[in-house]
């Protein structure tokens, strides 16, 4: 989200507003909510040392842990301000919001958890985040709990998404070997009602800054509480994700082997469609690796929203890695275009039979999302392989 879409948004919501924490702003605040990133965990320690800071007004506060932190950090923020003069409660109201949905999932949230201590001022805290929440978040959407619960709930949630994904994607590599279709296998599971198809669209490989994130605090946690069968289950989801992305860099490598001045053509940077974040991008793991196993290869990159800074700035072999402008750039003298985010622009707008004038023969489509139709680019000519087909 951009600082001005979120203050146009905080704006509209009496009492919301955004600041630079310093330690006078925190005396006068209310709530504080965390939402910082724990991968800088010394930034977590900075901001305790801040709350420590603080003159320690007599006002009672009520800090709000919304940054997915590993389980039981509440109750280690609480030991760490014991000694503070100001009595501080904490919440766990993790954030469930998606990149590129983020405006609409904090609208319009599937459900808010709120976890508390269960102690009496726990309680008024909770009720008074409950009483915020309810301006725009019907009552019954928003689900009490202990604060184990809330922070466990939240590694649950992405654990499943991941392991939805990550579940589908070990059908593509039976399909690839079987001759099955991974469409027909996905539109035949989404018509069960108890399994449904979201979370069930195959793909190179999950990315972003928090399925993986999250999925290794997950394992963390089992391993610290012995429970190593279970740590291996999920590490599991992680190393099956590896898997299909190195399945799909070993294809693109069977391809351009051996090609002098082999130029190959990405589609798509960012890790998902509708944001620039590039945090864990498979599209960014394709390339570093292939560069590394063949670093004769240039790239053409484009993307509709990462920038060409952005994508410079990304790449230490810069000059092997052309950012451009429009698909149509970027495909000039390819050998090879992939496919590697889900922009919806690539269903729809790319132009195959103008393409195929501009490309080197045989003009190769490594499709990771099944975004073309594989019959209509090898009528016109091209060699394609789409991950499951
Ligand atoms: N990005 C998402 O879609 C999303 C969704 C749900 C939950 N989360 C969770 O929210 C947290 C933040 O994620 P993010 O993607 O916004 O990370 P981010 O790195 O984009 O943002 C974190 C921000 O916190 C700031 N920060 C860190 N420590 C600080 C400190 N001590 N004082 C002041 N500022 C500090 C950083 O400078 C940065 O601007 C993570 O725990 C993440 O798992 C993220
Ligand atoms: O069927 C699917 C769905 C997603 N993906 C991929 O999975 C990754 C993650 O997608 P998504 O979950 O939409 O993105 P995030 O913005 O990382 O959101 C997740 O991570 C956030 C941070 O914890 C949570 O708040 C959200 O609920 C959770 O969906 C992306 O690379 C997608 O391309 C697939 O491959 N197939």
């Amino acid at each position: 989200m951009s600082s001005s879409t979120i203050r146009n948004w905080s704006k509209s919501i009496a009492g919301f507003g955004m600041i630079h924490p310093s330690p006078r702003c925190l005396d006068t605040a209310d709530i504080i909510i965390l939402c910082i990133n724990f991968s800088h965990s010394s930034l977590l320690a900075d901001t305790l040392d801040m709350f420590h800071n603080t003159c320690g007004s007599p006002q009672r506060k009520i800090i709000v842990e919304k940054s997915t932190f590993p389980l039981n950090t509440c109750t280690q923020i609480t030991h760490a301000l014991l000694a503070h003069p100001t009595h501080f409660d904490i919440l766990s109201i993790p954030e469930f919001l998606s990149q590129g949905s983020a405006i609409r999932d904090a609208l319009c949230p599937d459900r808010v958890l709120v976890g508390c201590d269960g102690s009496e001022s726990g309680l008024r805290a909770r009720d008074t985040l409950i009483g915020l929440y309810a301006n725009w978040v019907p009552r019954e959407k928003i689900l009490t709990q202990s604060i184990y619960s809330t922070e466990l709930s939240k590694l649950a949630s992405n654990a499943l998404l991941a392991q939805r994904i990550s579940s589908i994607n070990s059908f593509t590599a039976i399909c690839d070997a079987s001759g099955a279709n991974i469409s027909q296998l996905t539109h035949s599971l989404s018509t069960d009602r108890r399994i449904r198809g979201e979370y069930l669209s195959p793909s190179l490989a999950f990315g972003g800054s928090c399925l993986e994130k999250d999925l290794r605090m997950l394992v963390y946690l089992c391993e610290s509480l012995n429970l190593h069968h279970v740590a291996r289950y999920w590490n599991s989801v992680i190393e099956m994700n590896d898997y299909q992305l190195h399945r799909f860099i070993q294809r693109v490598k069977e391809i351009v082997v051996g090609i002098e001045s082999v130029k190959i053509t990405v589609l798509g940077l960012a890790f998902k469609k509708d944001t620039g974040d590039l945090r864990l991008s498979p599209s960014i793991r394709v390339i570093k690796e292939l560069l590394r196993q063949l670093p004769d290869i240039h790239f053409s990159v484009y993307d509709p929203v990462v920038t060409s800074w952005q994508i410079i700035n990304e790449f230490d072999a810069s000059e092997k890695v052309e950012p451009c402008q429009s698909i149509d750039e970027a495909a000039i003298n390819t050998h090879c275009i992939l496919l590697l985010t889900n922009w919806d622009e690539f269903y729809t707008q790319i132009d195959w039979n103008a393409i195929y004038q501009k490309i080197n023969p045989p003009g190769w489509v490594l499709d990771g999302h099944l975004i073309v139709d594989v019959k209509q680019l090898e009528l016109i000519g091209y060699k394609v392989y789409q991950i499951g087909h």
